[in-house]
């Protein structure tokens, strides 16, 4: 058997913090796993490092499941993001032993290929509408199937989704949290001109997506699905905060917009509502904060009994060592829908080389056995460690509101 004999978690800040959990056999093959959360990293550090890791060594790392029922069910505590992101780095480090050992890329590993390459959406971002569109014509221009659309919204200083620069976007932007504005009736105004804009310049044969981040509530996320019916989006996401999950049927009583949903799930049992009652068409929970490649399967096959399809969560926060095992998992599984993908930056990249390659709008995850996916150890202890935080967001009058 290939036996566990070491592990360790690696912290590094090329750009911006990633944790990365590297597991060692006996036989000297390792494997990697993203355990980053994005503001709370340490946390995550803290439970590998002090809890799960002395309960790896002298493990079969074949043994991936049982592994996973371990930590899972062995805790007592289970579920919540901390610990499923630790979870999920295991799983991910025990996949990519797996497929090094058995000479193969991962996605072969999880049934194969189902398509030729996966779909992924860029973010075209700009501080108004015009700016905006024209950064997704030159998004289209790359040969992108689809783009998530965010602008500016006049009257608020700064908001969700819209960056400095136009190919990275980076919100945890500073030592402690930035305040943002918030105005629902504002917002509410402006995305529809957007989408009227966009279907202009654009035409029909793009995907167009836009993100809510959990700002609207469900009468007013119906409204807004209803006012974008006439430029047939792909998707609206994070309409609504999702812990009542039952809020989503209010918003699929007034609007065809497909809604999609998950990016901060953890576990099949925050999606099991809403996908058994068909309350949304996209499932965005990803490898790293939804327990690994293991949980993330049994959450897409329960999906798929349902005609919903994946969206897996690509952030930047999100290391290309979760983005390879994002891109095996999208290439094998039945039901997928779009990949995100916002591009890391050279000095992430440079510490983290891989095998995956984006082409005209599709990416695949490379041929490499395993996730194809290196951590360059020397260069990443040129980064160290440093603290950033998610914005937060208030109302207009002071009041604490969802970011
Ligand atoms: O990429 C998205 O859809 C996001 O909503 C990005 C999140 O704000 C980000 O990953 C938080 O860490
Ligand atoms: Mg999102």
């Amino acid at each position: 058997m290939p036996k566990i004999i070491d592990a360790k978690v690696i912290v590094t800040s090329p750009g911006r913090n990633f944790v990365t959990l590297k597991i060692e056999t006996e036989d000297g093959v390792y494997g990697l796993g993203d355990a980053t959360l994005n503001g709370r990293e340490l946390s995550v550090a803290s439970y590998l490092t002090d809890h799960v890791i002395p309960l790896l060594i002298g493990r079969d790392a074949h043994r991936i499941e049982d592994i996973w029922q371990y930590l899972y069910k062995g805790a007592y505590w289970r579920r919540g993001p901390v610990t499923m992101s630790a979870i999920a780095a295991v799983d991910t480090a025990l996949w990519d032993i797996k497929g090094k050992l058995a000479g193969l890329p991962l996605y072969q590993l999880l049934g194969g290929a189902s398509r030729d390459g996966v779909m992924v959406y860029g973010h075209a971002n700009g501080v108004s509408i015009d700016e905006t569109v024209e950064v997704a014509r030159d998004y289209q221009r790359q040969g992108y199937k689809a783009i998530r659309l965010q602008c500016g919204v006049p009257g608020l200083p700064s908001t969700y989704g819209v960056s400095k620069d136009k190919m990275f976007y980076e919100p945890a932007d500073a030592d402690l949290p930035t305040e943002n504005l918030w105005s629902t009736e504002k917002y509410l105004r402006v995305v529809p001109e957007l989408f009227k804009a966009a279907r202009e310049a654009l035409g029909w044969d793009v995907h167009l997506l836009h993100d809510i981040h959990h700002r609207l509530t469900p009468i007013e996320a119906g409204r807004l699905g209803k006012d974008l019916e006439p430029y047939r989006p792909f998707w609206l996401e994070d309409a609504t905060p999702a812990e009542n999950q039952d809020a989503f049927r209010l918003i699929r009583q007034h609007t065809t917009t497909p809604l999609a949903v998950g990016e901060i799930f953890n576990s099949i049992w925050d999606a099991k509502h809403l996908i058994e009652n068909q309350l949304i068409d996209y499932i965005r929970a990803t490898v790293v904060h939804a327990g690994g490649i293991t949980h993330l399967r049994r959450i897409a096959a329960l999906a798929d009994l349902y005609q919903i399809r994946t969206g897996c969560h690509g952030a930047t926060d999100l290391s290309p060592v979760c983005m390879a095992a994002a891109l095996h998992f999208d290439l094998s599984v039945p039901n997928f829908g779009v990949q995100e993908y916002m591009r890391h930056t050279p000095e992430t990249d440079a510490v983290f080389p891989h095998a995956y390659s984006f082409e005209r709008g599709m990416m695949h995850p490379g041929e490499k056995p395993g996730l194809g996916v290196e951590l360059d150890e020397v260069l990443a202890a040129q980064y160290p460690y440093k603290r950033a935080y998610l914005p937060v967001n208030r109302l207009e009058d002071g009041t604490m509101y969802n970011w």
